[in-house]
């Protein structure tokens, strides 16, 4: 493990906001291919930290970079765009599209022609090339309308976007499959169960084709037998070659999965290593002595 790159590296981050100090010059890296736990009492700062990863927060000092690039002041859909993805603590999906939609959304995250392309589709067809030469380039429409006359460019009969979508949809019912709903493919997200919701979430987050997937609390709410099969989806989703960054609580289910684990305190780092390392270090048992892990 110790061999492999480093994917993503967090460098003495340090996040004020006014008076708190959610992390302290934190430092630690995700290996190419590896699941890495981020755990510690509530308030220590994890999703601090993701928010920092993913554009949410800018860090008031530090550095983060992914795969050598520096994430510090890119905006979020550019961080997605270089392959970062993540799921929320609270559930965010669209209620009112269906589970297939919701993923195919999470695909346009990386695809920058296909929403465009799909807001236009309609009158993309009566449109003739030369009616749009007029038009201002610089101007959004402008931009707008040069895509629709790329999209506009038919392969084999069939609209580069017709085909892009195509592909789109046959990816997010793969996804679906190997988070394991997809006989929900065309249920409204809001009448899935929640179980299943979550699962989309993560279905959704691998559309954008991550080459760091961060699960936030993925189990929370979970009853044992669906945290067991969470824990066996997190590890086939790391064999399709995604690197997994996971927040998560449940003490057992951090320990089950993970490669290796830094242990967060009050902004601060406080041990990191193996599973077993951790379990034994007795600064991360003074920091969890009294505090409910629910596989105790
Ligand atoms: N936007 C914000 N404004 C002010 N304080 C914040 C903000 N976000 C986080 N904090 C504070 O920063 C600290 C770290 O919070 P964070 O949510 O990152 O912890 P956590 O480890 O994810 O906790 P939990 O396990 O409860 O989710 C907390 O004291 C929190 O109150």
């Amino acid at each position: 493990m110790s061999e492999r790159n480093n994917l993503l590296e967090v460098d003495n981050v340090t996040i004020r906001f006014g008076g708190v100090t959610a992390l302290d010059g934190v430092d630690f890296s995700v290996k190419e291919g590896e699941i890495l736990g981020l755990i510690g009492p509530n308030g220590a700062g994890k999703t601090t930290c993701f928010n920092a990863v993913t554009g949410v927060v800018k860090p008031t000092s530090g550095a983060i970079r992914f795969r050598g690039k520096t994430l510090v002041g890119q905006q979020r859909h550019k961080i997605t765009r270089l392959g970062i993805a993540r799921t929320f603590q609270n559930i965010r999906l669209f209620p009112e599209m269906t589970a297939l939609e919701n993923v195919q959304v999470g695909a346009d995250a990386r695809h920058k022609t296909s929403v465009v392309g799909a807001l236009f589709r309609t009158w993309r067809v009566p449109v003739k090339p030369h009616e749009l030469v007029e038009v201002d380039a610089k101007s959004g429409f402008g931009r707008a309308v040069q895509q629709v006359r790329r999209t506009g460019q038919r392969i084999f009969g069939l609209s580069r976007h017709t085909l892009e979508e195509r592909a789109a949809k046959e990816k997010a019912t793969e996804l679906l499959k190997l988070v394991g709903i997809e006989h929900r493919a065309g249920e409204l997200a809001r009448s899935l169960a929640y179980g299943e919701q979550r699962r989309l979430e993560i279905a959704r987050a691998l559309a954008t084709e991550p080459g760091l997937l961060c699960l936030d609390e993925p189990a929370a709410g979970f009853n044992p037998a669906e945290k067991e099969s969470l824990l066996e989806l997190i590890r086939k989703i790391r064999d399709t070659g995604v690197t997994v960054l996971l927040i998560e609580h449940d003490m057992r289910l951090v320990m089950g999965v993970t490669d290796r684990i830094v242990v967060l305190e009050f902004g601060k780092k406080i041990a990191e290593g193996t599973p077993a390392e951790v379990r034994e270090n007795p600064a991360v048992i003074a920091a969890y002595l009294g505090v409910p892990t629910d596989a105790a």
